[in-house]
């Protein structure tokens, strides 16, 4: 089993691998960097689904010898005047299958939500509020807002079950 992880970050890159090695004991994996097509802070559920599912397909339009690419994409997105993060993750087949999932979303304080609306980022804006260096990459919003119960890997890896849950289910029926 090999698999296109398309990021750098490492907390979803954490999620990918601590789920995927639990079905796939011995997975190889390879980290790529591709293009969301989105803008680098998504502000809905469509933008934020449409750059996981981007992410994934762009891994398997340039490598064919993996079974799978994963794209996964933090966003936000706001109801009744309260912004959530949101997150998607996507799962794209060898044979261009395409699998997608939507992930846990908390609220984020009206004044972090102000800045995102004047063009700000969240991972920058929540190294500000926590006075700590990339936190996008370890405990995330979701961590900080959730006083640590809900790390932004924990939050990933449940994406990754439900992908690769419907990835394994299309196998099944194939069979
Ligand atoms: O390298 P990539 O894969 O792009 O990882 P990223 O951390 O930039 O993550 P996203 O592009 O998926 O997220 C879009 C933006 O929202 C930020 N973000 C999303 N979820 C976050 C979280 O839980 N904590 C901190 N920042 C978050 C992120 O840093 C970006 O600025
Ligand atoms: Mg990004």
């Amino acid at each position: 089993m090999r698999i296109l992880i398309g990021t750098n970050n490492r907390a979803k890159t954490k999620a990918v691998i601590t789920i995927s090695t639990m079905y796939y004991p011995n997975a190889e994996f390879e980290n790529k960097d591709v293009p969301s097509l989105v803008s680098n802070q998504p502000m809905s559920d469509e933008e934020t689904r449409k750059g996981a599912i981007n992410r994934a397909k762009h891994l398997m339009l340039e490598n064919v010898d993996a079974d799978f690419g994963v794209g996964l994409e933090g966003g936000v997105k706001e109801i009744d005047g309260t912004m959530y993060v949101c997150n998607w993750g996507a799962l794209v087949t060898k044979e261009g299958k395409v699998f997608s999932a939507t992930g846990a979303g908390v609220p984020l304080p009206y004044e972090i939500a102000d800045q995102l609306k004047a063009g700000a980022e969240l991972g920058p804006v929540m190294d500000v509020y926590t006075n700590k260096n990339d936190i996008r990459h370890s405990e995330g919003a979701i961590g900080i807002f959730t006083n640590g119960l809900v790390s932004r890997s924990a939050m990933f890896e449940h994406i990754m079950l439900l992908l690769i849950g419907q990835y394994e289910l299309s196998k099944k029926l194939l069979d």
